[in-house]
């Protein structure tokens, strides 16, 4: 079995791509470069391909194998990690796509594995479901706890039995606040085993806690006052921390008023980084409220510099 290239834990701010669309509904692939590029030289440590932001679910085969291979040229040019979206409620086929991910794309760091979805194992079974992958995945796994979208919530013991398996690397927690489980698992971190923000709102506080980063679809804009926080906050450095905190925290409540990424594609066509703001059904378009709001925050987060000596 080809295994990746040792990699570190994932740490800093990960941007999940949206997926931009050209008129005539085909994937925009140029765009998709530039805008990946541009994250990275902004400050984001990594992209991840297929997350829940880029409409993995809507997008052909093919779709999905040209995003991919677009997120991993860019990284590999500027040596950034790479964490794909894979999986599904079918533990021997998520093993197949894990092991094709293997011999598709070196690059790939980490894969994004969501707690199966729709349906609702037990907490053993899911302990089984992770298990399996463990056993045969070639690439290191963070789990995707996101219950709101998968209709099942982990209890701490079971993250932490899926934190002993070898090949999970870490979390990314979407809990939909900051929970009494997170609490736990950051009061006393399992070894080897790192937390990522998944939940943009709650993205400063869980970092505050000890979450090594983000994954963040809000970091496709300020994304270098993204990474400044993560910093921030790893550094200690709380002044400067909250400060950033402030000014982010309201424009990812105004990206996602609306069931994302509409909000964030609204945004970036406004700004010209991508042709089209579509997305795709049953999703709909950001509305022109939703977008104003999202740029008017987006231009008062720009407008603020937060001095280096602060903190
Ligand atoms: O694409 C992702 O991965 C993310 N998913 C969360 C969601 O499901 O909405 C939000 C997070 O910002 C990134």
């Amino acid at each position: 079995m080809t295994t990746s290239a040792p990699l570190g834990p994932p740490e800093g701010i990960h941007v999940p791509l949206i997926t931009p669309f050209t008129d005539d509904d085909r994937v925009a692939v140029d765009a998709l470069a530039a805008l990946a590029r541009s994250l990275l030289d902004a400050g984001a440590a990594g992209l991840v391909a297929l997350g829940t932001t880029g409409e993995p679910s809507v997008l052909s085969a093919a779709e999905r194998r040209a995003v991919v291979e677009v997120c991993a040229e860019v990284c590999r040019e500027r040596g950034a990690t790479l964490t794909v979206g894979v999986g599904s409620n079918d533990t021997r086929g998520t093993a197949e796509e894990l092991r094709a991910l293997r011999e598709s794309t070196p690059e790939a760091g980490f894969a994004l594995v969501p707690v199966p979805p729709y349906t609702r194992p037990s907490q053993d079974g899911v302990v089984a479901h992770f298990t399996h992958l463990s056993a045969h995945s070639p690439v290191p796994l963070l789990v995707y706890d996101i219950p709101y979208r998968t209709g099942l919530a982990l209890a701490p013991a079971t993250l932490r039995r899926l934190a002993a398996l070898p090949m999970v690397a870490g979390t990314k927690r979407a809990v939909g606040s900051l929970d009494a489980t997170s609490v736990d698992l950051l009061a006393d971190p399992p070894p080897d085993f790192t937390v990522l923000g998944g939940d943009d709102l709650y993205a400063s506080p869980m970092m505050a806690l000890g979450a090594a980063g983000g994954i963040l679809a809000s970091a496709h804009l300020c994304t270098g006052l993204w990474a400044g926080l993560a910093a921030a906050w790893r550094d200690g450095d709380a002044v400067r921390a909250r400060a950033a905190g402030r000014l982010l925290t309201p424009l990812a409540a105004a990206l996602f008023a609306e069931p994302n990424p509409a909000v964030a594609k609204a945004v970036l066509h406004a700004r010209g980084l991508i042709p089209t703001p579509a997305v795709r059904l049953p999703l709909l378009p950001a509305s022109p409220g939703a977008t104003a709001s999202a740029l008017e925050r987006l231009a008062a987060a720009e407008s603020v510099h937060i001095p280096a000596h602060l903190g």
